[in-house]
């Protein structure tokens, strides 16, 4: 009963639960729940990841910072390994956006190899978004900055997964953001 299958059901019917009125930036207002399992299937798919908490981990990784949702509930309900993994990806709130994403870049290479791969996906999902159509109110420079910032936080996370790193590389390349 207690089979990856179930407790990946489980895990993505959680997070569809908690993220149920959330949607994208996208002019489409895309629901926000096609991120993080967006997220999750780069991992398995794309970066040949299989391990169940790293995918658990991928649906759940927003809805502490964007929903709800408590670590202690992660916990008690996913285990103290998931509920770890999203605590190490999740941003600081109550801190300034400058300084949230100052300390992506400067927490990035103290991360756990599991908390890594999550955030490889996490922007090789968010920058390929950024090149499918620009978030409602982004200007083409602000754009240009996610992809420069990006870079600097996925230098830190270099050595974690050839593919996904393989992946951002020609992102940044297309961007002329060197890595
Ligand atoms: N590219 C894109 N991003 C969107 C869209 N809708 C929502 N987002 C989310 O917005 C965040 C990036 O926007 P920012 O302005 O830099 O950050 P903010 O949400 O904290 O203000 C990402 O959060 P995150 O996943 O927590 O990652 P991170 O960027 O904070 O690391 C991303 O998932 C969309 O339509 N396109
Ligand atoms: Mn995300």
């Amino acid at each position: 009963m207690n089979s990856d299958a179930v407790l990946l059901l489980e895990t993505v019917n959680f997070a569809a639960e908690k993220h149920r009125n959330q949607r994208r930036k996208d002019p489409e207002a895309t629901p926000y729940i096609n991120h993080p399992i967006g997220v999750a299937r780069i991992i398995s798919h794309e970066g040949g990841v299989a391990n169940i908490e790293v995918l658990q981990a991928a649906l759940l990784h927003d809805t502490v910072e964007d929903t709800d949702t408590s670590f202690a509930e992660l916990e008690a309900k996913f285990g103290p390994i998931v509920a770890r993994i999203v605590q190490e990806v999740t941003d600081d709130k109550s801190l300034s956006k400058q300084d949230r994403k100052r300390q992506q870049v400067e927490h990035a290479a103290h991360c756990s190899r599991q908390a890594k791969v999550v955030k490889l996906a996490d922007k090789l999902y968010n920058l390929r978004d950024l090149n499918r159509c620009t978030p409602s109110g982004w200007t083409a420079e602000r754009v240009q900055e996610y992809f420069v910032w990006a870079s600097e936080v996925v230098k830190g996370l270099r050595g974690t997964n050839y593919a996904l790193e393989e992946r951002l590389e020609e992102l940044f390349r297309q961007r002329g953001v060197q890595l």
